[in-house]
């Protein structure tokens, strides 16, 4: 996608704005012209203005404003729409992206995209592109009719634009690096913020030697000294090219050189009178135009952004309803993040339609990345997953999260009530709403908050880590899934808590195939069946008798160590 392919959707009401606006820009010259043609009927000795005169000097100013009224309500109503799609386009990339290619761009990148990226668009279509019609239609529209009116003085209204850009230019050369330094600059500063706000709970501890703040601090000082050499090398150069388009200087220059002409009877009153009005009229549009240059860059490389973002991969789903349950077979699964770094090596096994089996391993062995792709935040880089025999690609997306449901380590509640976050807003009884909270053990600790299952998250109250767990827990359970997929979701909790919870995994492992990522052996001693990752690879796969008597990377989890004879029963 090109990054203009973003602005098709609009380009009806803007080409009709760009006429509109061109419309706009040549009825400003009316009265000029007008002004113009009764001069030289007045020479003439016909002091009396024609109607056509009159017709020019009235309609000219108002057919300008009417018609660039038009246009600026077509460049909004377009940009309204344009910014409306591309924010519903922008949710559907990130909610289609693999979740680790969107986590990973971070939060400042995020609202750097749906917030600056759109509103610098707005400019661009709602404001910017009608100033640079503006800019060009009415000095060529003064200068043809200068020129045909006297090219000399058309010749002499050029010099100061032509010294002008030369300028700007000269002010703006390696301009294309200076602004891409400053927008990486403006990045650094944005994602510095956040981490540091995200940090702050841990920097009022232990301070932040080299960390978010001394990054802050960094992106805040290279930006201001950045800036400011920037600005230096550039303000003179831009002020005078500035400084000699203004109308003042032009009308000024053209009044002394049409003077002289009309004084040396070498120029026509009318002329004169021509160069004094249009003369200004070409250069003047121009003096402003560093700046709208400026947004017009800012716009066009905020729609590089939105291309770029928008082109990203995107997770595809099939049609495909796989027959009833929820047996999963992870065949040869290879993953790496985007770091190419491999993560998980051709990792096989199955999981039965009913049982307790874990998924156990020592920290960053590949756990957690294994359960996001049962979730299919992304695709394996090889190998595949199937859902009762079809390749998680090929389902309906609604199928795979009916079938299977999941409570993963960042417990992600809403800003809702405790009811809705349990329920997602699907209108059950309550009497299965709290059966569910009491097999997540969660229950009493609701009854506690100030209203109860109608308290609202982060307005009337908030969870500890483990209560919010559970109450993960028990939106899982409400979903009665096929499968359910629990990261580390006994971590948090005191040992009665766990204990029930324990209790509760069995009992549903009677109706469906649990499955609980730890490393906590002692929590999965009973299960039906343990896998075994280390480092990326299925080590082995047994019970916990089978596994402390034969595979080494469980023995060492164990903290037993090869060779110790640890058995069944010894306490983990
Ligand atoms: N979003 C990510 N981008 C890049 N690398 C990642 C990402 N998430 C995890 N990793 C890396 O992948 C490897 C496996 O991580 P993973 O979280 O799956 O391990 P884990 O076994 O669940 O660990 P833990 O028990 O500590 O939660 C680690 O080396 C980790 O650094």
């Amino acid at each position: 996608m090109t990054r203009f392919d973003l602005l098709r959707p609009a380009r009806v009401p803007l080409a009709a704005a760009v006429a509109l606006q061109t419309l706009a820009g040549l009825l400003t010259l009316l009265p000029l012209l007008a002004l113009v043609a009764f001069t030289d009927a007045w020479i003439a000795g016909d002091p009396t203005p024609g109607t056509g005169v009159v017709v020019a000097a009235v309609a000219g100013p108002l057919g300008a404003a009417l018609a660039s009224a038009a246009a600026t309500w077509l460049t909004h109503r377009a940009d309204a729409d344009l910014t409306w799609q591309l924010q519903r386009r922008l949710a559907a990339a990130v909610r289609r992206a693999p979740v680790p290619a969107v986590t990973g761009l971070g939060a400042a990148r995020i609202k750097k995209v749906v917030h600056d990226d759109t509103a610098a668009l707005h400019y661009l279509v709602a404001h910017t592109l009608l100033d640079a019609t503006a800019l060009v239609v009415t000095p060529v529209a003064g200068l043809i009719a200068l020129t045909l009116i006297d090219v000399r003085l058309a010749v002499c209204a050029l010099l100061p634009l032509g010294l002008g850009v030369w300028w700007y230019v000269r002010a703006m050369r390696g301009s294309g690096t200076n602004f891409a330094a400053y927008a990486g600059a403006q990045q650094r500063i944005n994602t510095a913020i956040v981490d540091y706000v995200r940090g702050l709970p841990t920097a009022k501890i232990y301070g932040s030697p080299g960390g978010a703040r001394t990054r802050y601090d960094g992106a805040v000082h290279t930006f201001h000294d950045f800036f400011r050499a920037w600005s230096r090398s550039t303000s003179a150069v831009t002020t005078a090219s500035w400084l000699v388009v203004t109308p003042g200087v032009t009308a000024v220059l053209l009044a002394v050189v049409g003077g002289f002409g009309l004084a040396l009877d070498r120029v026509s009153p009318a002329a004169f009178v021509a160069g004094v009005l249009l003369g200004p009229a070409i250069s003047a549009p121009v003096a402003v135009a560093g700046p709208r240059l400026q947004a017009v860059r800012t716009g066009l490389s905020a729609l590089a952004s939105l291309a770029d973002f928008l082109d990203q991969r995107r997770l595809t789903w099939g049609d495909t309803t796989p027959q009833a349950g929820g047996r999963v077979h992870v065949e040869n699964v290879t993953y790496h993040y985007s770091d190419d770094r491999p993560v998980l090596h051709r990792v096989s096994f199955g999981l039965p339609e009913r049982g307790l089996v874990a998924l156990v391993g020592s920290s960053g062995s590949g756990k957690s990345t294994l359960a996001s792709l049962l979730a299919r935040f992304d695709d394996p880089a090889s190998g595949r997953i199937l859902l009762v025999g079809t390749d998680l690609r090929d389902l309906r997306e609604a199928a795979l999260y009916e079938r299977i449901a999941y409570v993963f380590q960042d417990t992600d509640l809403r800003r809702a009530t405790i009811r809705d976050n349990l329920t997602g807003g699907r209108p059950l009884d309550d009497g299965r709403v709290v059966e569910a909270a009491r097999k997540a053990a969660v229950h009493d600790d609701i009854l506690a908050l100030p209203h109860g299952y109608d308290s609202v998250l982060g307005d009337d109250t908030d969870l500890s880590g483990g209560q919010r767990q559970r109450i993960c827990l028990a939106r899982a359970l409400l979903r009665e899934p096929a499968l359910l997929v629990l990261d580390e979701t006994l971590s948090a909790l005191d040992p009665t808590t766990r204990t029930t919870l324990l209790a509760t995994l069995h009992d549903q492992a009677r109706h469906r195939a649990v499955l609980l990522i730890t490393h906590q052996l002692h929590l999965v001693r009973d299960a039906d069946r343990i896998l075994v990752l280390d480092h990326g690879r299925l080590a082995d796969d047994g019970t916990h008798p089978e596994l402390l008597d034969r595979c080494t990377a469980y023995r060492t989890l164990a903290g037993a160590g090869p060779g110790t004879g640890v058995r069944e029963g010894t306490t983990l």
